[in-house]
C-alpha cells in the first residue's frame, strides 16, 4: 500500500529537522575552521578555491539522484557560502552595473551570501581588489563567440592580481521592451559591443532598420529602457528582472552555446586542487621561430594549452605579450619543467595563477 500524503509530509518535516541539524552542525564546523586559521596566519586566506572545487566536485561525482548533479553542487555552493560569509563576510567587485552577465558569474562562483560590489570598468574592478576594498573580483576574459576581452589582458600587464578561479556561463541573450517602449515606433537597439556582435545575424534579419547602439554594458542598456519609448535592449535574465522589463524574444543569440569565461581576481595564491589550470604572460626577443620555440617545451611534456593569446606589449611597437592558459598547476613537476625550459631559453614568465578548473 503506498503511503499517504500526511505520512509523506511527516517523513518529510523528520528529513528537513535532521538537514537543519546537520547544516548548523557544519557551520559550527566553519567556525572551527574559521579559528584555526587566525591561529596559524596573523593575515589569514578564509576563502580557499582549491577546497571548495573539491568539494563540488565530490558532491557532483558521487550524486545519485534524482537531484541532477549539477543543481546538487549548486545547493552546496549555497551552503558553502553561507559557511564562508560565517568565517568572514565577503565583498566581491565585479563589472557592473547591477544585473551584468559578471554579477550573474560572480553569484554562481561565490554563493549569494557575498556583497557583491559593481563597478564601472574592468581596471576599477581591479584597483578596489589591489586596495583591499574588495575581497575578490570577477571580470570577463572570453567569449566562445567573440574570443578574448582585450581590457582584461591589457589589465593584467600593470597589476599584481591572482587568479584565483574561473567560472563559465552559458549566456542567453534576450530582446527587452521597457514600459514605455512603442513596438511600432522602435528606432534603437541597446546592448553592449560584444552582445550586438553576438546577436548580429538574427538583429540582421529580424531588425535590420534599426539603429544598433552600443553601451558600456547590457545591464546600462536595460536600464535606459525606464526613460525611453522609442527603444529596445538585449541583454540577460538578471538585467531584465532587475529592471522590470518585458522580454519581446528570447535567446536571440547567434550561436546556441555562446558561452562567456570570467576570471576571479584576488590577492592570494592558490594551492593545487588535482583539477588545475595555470595561466602566464610570457615574452621573448622578437626572432623567427620565438612563437613555435615557446610551444615545443608544453609538447614535450604533453600539457595541454587551453588558450594563446597575443597582446601588443606596449613598451615597443611590435613587439608582443603571449598569454597562455595550459593544464596543470605551476608545482606539478612536469609544468615546473616547461616553465625552467621556458627561462632557460631568455623568455620572461610572470605566472598569473595557478587555479582550479571551472567546476559548476
Ligand atoms: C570550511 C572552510 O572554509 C571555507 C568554506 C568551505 C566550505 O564551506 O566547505 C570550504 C573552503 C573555504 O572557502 C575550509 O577552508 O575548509
Amino acid at each position: 500500500m503506498t503511503d499517504s500524503l500526511d505520512s509523506l509530509r511527516d517523513q518529510i518535516d523528520a528529513l528537513d529537522q535532521q538537514l537543519q541539524t546537520l547544516l548548523n552542525r557544519r557551520a559550527e564546523l566553519a567556525h572551527a575552521v574559521a579559528d584555526v586559521k587566525r591561529r596559524e596566519d596573523s593575515n589569514p586566506v578564509f576563502y580557499r578555491p582549491e577546497r571548495e572545487a573539491q568539494v563540488l566536485q565530490r558532491i557532483k561525482e558521487r550524486n545519485q539522484g534524482p537531484i541532477d548533479g549539477e543543481a546538487m553542487a549548486r545547493l552546496f555552493r549555497e551552503v558553502m557560502s553561507i559557511c564562508l560569509a560565517l568565517e568572514q563576510p565577503m565583498r566581491v567587485a565585479f563589472l557592473g552595473p547591477e544585473g551584468t552577465f559578471t554579477q550573474q558569474a560572480a553569484l554562481k562562483h561565490f554563493g549569494h551570501a557575498v556583497e557583491s560590489v559593481p563597478l564601472g570598468a574592468i581596471d576599477e574592478v581591479f584597483r578596489e581588489v589591489e586596495a583591499g576594498a574588495a575581497h575578490y573580483g570577477v571580470v570577463p576574459v572570453e567569449n566562445s563567440t567573440e574570443g578574448m576581452v582585450s581590457h582584461t589582458l591589457d589589465t593584467f600587464m600593470s597589476s599584481s592580481l591572482k587568479i584565483c578561479g574561473e567560472v563559465e556561463l552559458r549566456i542567453h541573450h534576450h530582446l527587452l521592451a521597457g514600459p514605455h517602449t512603442r513596438r511600432d515606433k522602435v528606432t534603437r537597439v541597446y546592448s553592449h559591443q560584444q552582445t550586438l556582435a553576438q546577436c548580429r545575424q538574427w538583429l540582421d534579419a529580424h531588425l535590420p532598420t534599426v539603429e544598433r547602439i552600443p553601451v558600456s554594458s547590457n545591464a546600462e542598456a536595460a536600464r535606459r529602457l525606464r526613460d525611453e519609448w522609442n527603444a529596445l535592449a538585449i541583454a540577460g535574465d538578471m538585467a531584465a528582472e532587475l529592471y522590470g522589463l518585458e522580454r519581446v524574444q528570447s535567446n536571440i543569440e547567434d550561436r546556441p552555446d555562446n558561452t562567456t569565461r570570467f576570471l576571479v581576481i584576488g590577492r592570494q595564491d592558490t594551492p593545487p586542487s588535482g583539477r588545475d589550470k595555470t595561466s602566464m604572460l610570457v615574452t621573448g626577443k622578437n626572432r623567427p621561430g620565438l612563437l613555435s620555440d615557446m610551444l615545443l617545451p608544453f609538447r614535450e611534456q604533453g600539457i595541454n594549452l587551453t588558450r594563446l593569446e597575443s597582446r601588443p606589449s606596449r613598451t615597443a611597437n611590435w613587439s608582443y605579450v603571449f598569454f597562455i592558459d595550459c593544464e596543470g598547476h605551476k608545482e606539478d613537476p612536469l609544468l615546473k619543467n616547461v616553465l625552467e625550459r621556458l627561462e632557460g631559453d631568455g623568455n620572461t614568465i610572470r605566472i598569473l595563477g595557478s587555479y582550479p578548473k571551472a567546476v559548476l
